[in-house]
């Protein structure tokens, strides 16, 4: 039989990419994350929210090598990703951005995202001392990976200034484009529009579905509510390093157990 004519088998579009099973991380005397276990399906936004100090970014250190948990185990497709170092875990495509900006700010916009794809350049260090024509080549088509990246987060305008010139909403997109770069498979956003304003966010979540069209599942920590509730497939919420509920996000958000320890009080501050 031809390959042609083999039918093609049917997409699962809820196979389990991201397991974190009975994950417990101590600080000395604080248990930040105790007993956790919660998947990410592939393809899926799935939003890590909860009060300050609930251990969501704990979660990512964990997840992404960062920190060592004091028990339980992290998966992605399968493999375990606990006790290997961040780079390990990037290779993988398990790729994350930071609460604080990342972006080198002596740098053009341009070489902040050059710099993420020489990471996964392919050239040794002799080639480009030997200056080969392979060297050049790559080169072009690094530039040309880069421009498009650029232009897919919406700042190849910007592609020649200064990362600190840029005003802080589009570092922060910067920063998501250079986590682009270095092609995930699984994308970890730590409070991607926090500082950005209503209309920044708004097209930020247009640029979340485009990313997602790429066939890159995301794992979001956020406090801006309206993004949350207007991204993601499914929400888990976290108070004291415990899941206190997961679900649809209009089951979360009706839930009175998040309402009384996290979403009340932030939509009576919003009021307020
Ligand atoms: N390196 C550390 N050493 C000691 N305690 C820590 C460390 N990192 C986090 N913690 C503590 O662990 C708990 C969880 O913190 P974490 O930063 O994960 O919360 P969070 O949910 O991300 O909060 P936020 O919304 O403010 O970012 C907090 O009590 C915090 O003080």
């Amino acid at each position: 039989m031809s390959a042609e004519a083999i039918p093609s088998a049917p997409r699962d579009d809820y196979t389990q990419a991201l397991v974190v099973d009975s994950l417990s991380v101590r600080f000395g005397g604080l248990l930040a994350i105790e007993s956790m276990s919660f998947h990410v399906n592939e393809g899926e936004v799935l939003s890590l929210i909860g009060p300050n100090g609930a251990g969501k970014t704990t979660a990512f250190n964990a997840i992404t090598g960062y920190l060592q948990p004091s028990r339980g185990e992290i998966r992605y497709r399968g493999e375990p990703l606990t006790g290997l170092p961040p780079n390990e875990i990037a290779e993988r495509g398990v790729i994350r951005t930071f609460q604080k900006t990342s972006v080198f700010g002596g740098e053009t916009v341009l070489d902040n995202i050059l710099i993420g794809l020489h990471r996964k350049s392919r050239q040794k260090a002799w080639q480009i001392i030997l200056g080969l024509p392979s060297v050049y080549r790559e080169e072009r088509q690094l530039r040309e990976r880069a421009m498009e990246i650029l232009a897919f987060i919406g700042l190849e305008k910007r592609a020649g200034e200064l990362g600190a010139a840029l005003p802080y909403g589009e570092q922060r997109l910067l920063e998501v484009a250079i986590a682009l770069a270095a092609e995930p498979t699984l994308l970890l956003l730590d409070e991607p529009v926090s500082g950005m304003n209503p209309s920044e966010t708004s097209s930020f979540m247009d640029k979340l579905a485009e990313i997602r069209k790429l066939d890159v599942t995301v794992l979001l920590v956020e406090h801006d509510m309206r993004m949350v509730m207007g991204v993601s497939d499914r929400v888990i919420v976290l108070n004291q390093g415990r899941i206190i509920a997961d679900g649809a996000p209009e089951d979360v958000q009706n839930n009175p157990d998040v309402i009384r320890a996290y979403l009340g009080d932030r939509y009576q501050r919003a009021e307020g």
